[in-house]
């Protein structure tokens, strides 16, 4: 690799960072405006939205997602601090509360960054996990080009399969394993818990469709095998989901963890461990429908339960997706990192085909894929230049 006196070595092809989540509550009165951003136009019936509204204002009308990325981004800055990129700002942008994308890009533009690296809060392929980001990337973009702020985005690839998630995964669950009564360890039985979809929203997910669960029970089969080999034992398990929303009628992925944790009492489980691969940190849902509500399940009906711990900040997997960032920056200067992953899939694409994850509502501009709007970054004059 060349240097010469003015550029470090091996330059790093982005302005900025920008860390993107989905918004969260700050207190009792902001619940009810979050719910409306996070619903609109998405035929959420009401009954549920003052069901969910309770389950916040159960925890002071504070959702713990934006501490969770607060401390996320602390970990992250210091990381990036030790890896030699201490000069690229770290930005912090949701989708549904302050600080809003848009006007955390447009901030950013102002402060003269034109390109950025892009990582969500969520790990896996759907609209709601991984193209709704997109679209919020989107929307930020084309209303900046239009306000002759032109900006280049790009996103790492999905981290659900990288090596440190699917470890820092195991270890908690072995944890949780080990944190039940001795008796109740023998026919212990796991339940990985993600966030339920509807059945079509899977359907359409990553580039042909089905992408979401096959993820999911991807980084579940080498989270229980390498959980089992810490523990000497093997782990039973299944793939089951929480936070089913919409109407009754709609089909959304199954079965419930509360289902779930009646059957396996009713087959003779000794115990159940509960392990939410599908959220980064102990969002709202993990917090209310895994501490709160199954475990209120599973006392009813007297099954010893144990819940994993999320990734959160922990060390190994904010090193984990510094590498990701790393290795999209040689990529982006046309170089050939290695990819590590765990699991039997395979890096992940990081520029999504034209119906990945389709907004099955309405089309709307997405960043990171191959129908992306093209912004002219550089250009002088206000471009609007979006296609
Ligand atoms: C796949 C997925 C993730 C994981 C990916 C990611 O992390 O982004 C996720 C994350 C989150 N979802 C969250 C909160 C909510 N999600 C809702 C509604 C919905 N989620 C959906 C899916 C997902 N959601 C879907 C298909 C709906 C139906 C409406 C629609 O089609 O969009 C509603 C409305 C009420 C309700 O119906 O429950 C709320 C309040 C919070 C914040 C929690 C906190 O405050 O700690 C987080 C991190
Ligand atoms: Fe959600």
């Amino acid at each position: 690799m060349s240097t010469n006196a003015q550029n470090p070595p091996e330059p790093f092809p982005y302005d900025a960072i920008a860390l993107l989540s989905f918004g969260g509550p700050e207190g009792p009165d902001d619940v009810m405006p979050f719910l409306e951003n996070v619903t609109r136009g998405r035929g959420i019936p009401r009954e549920r939205l003052a069901e969910v509204a309770e389950h916040y204002l159960h925890f002071g009308g504070r959702s713990p997602i934006n501490d969770q990325n607060k401390e996320l981004l602390a970990a992250l800055r210091a990381e990036l601090d030790a890896r030699g990129l201490g000069s690229v700002p770290l930005l912090w942008g949701n989708r549904n509360w302050d600080p809003y994308v848009t006007d955390v890009l447009r901030e950013a533009h102002q402060g003269g960054v034109r390109s950025l690296l892009a990582v969500f809060t969520s790990a896996y392929s759907s609209y709601s996990s991984c193209r709704q980001y997109r679209e919020d990337l989107g929307k930020a973009v084309v209303t900046l080009a239009e306000e002759g702020r032109p900006l280049a985005v790009d996103r790492i690839r999905h981290y659900y399969n990288s090596p440190a998630f699917v470890a820092v995964n195991a270890r908690a669950l072995a944890a949780a394993v080990r944190e039940l009564p001795e008796a109740a360890r023998e026919g212990v039985r796991v339940a990985f818990v993600t966030h339920s979809i509807p059945d079509a929203m899977n359907d359409t997910s990553g580039p042909d469709g089905g992408w979401y669960v096959r993820q999911h029970l991807d980084v579940a089969a080498a989270v229980a095998a390498e959980a089992g080999r810490e523990l000497g034992r093997e782990l039973p398990w299944d793939l089951t989901y929480c936070s089913r929303s919409g109407p009754p009628t709609q089909p959304w992925l199954e079965p419930d963890i509360n289902d779930w944790l009646r059957e396996v009492h009713a087959g003779g489980g000794s115990g159940a461990v509960v392990a939410p691969i599908g959220f980064v940190s102990d969002h709202m849902e993990v917090k209310f429908d895994l501490d709160t509500e199954a475990a209120e399940t599973a006392q009813e009906i007297g099954l010893p339960f144990a819940r994993a711990a999320t990734v959160g900040a922990t060390r190994e997997f904010v090193t984990g997706l510094v590498d990701l960032v790393l290795e999209r920056a040689e990529r982006a200067r046309g170089l050939d990192p290695a990819q590590p992953t765990a699991g039997g899939l395979g890096p992940s694409w990081e520029v999504c085909q034209v119906d990945c994850c389709k907004n099955l509502r309405r089309e709307v501009p997405a960043m990171c894929g191959v129908d992306a709007p093209r912004v002219e970054v550089g250009a002088a004059a206000p471009a609007g230049g979006t296609a």
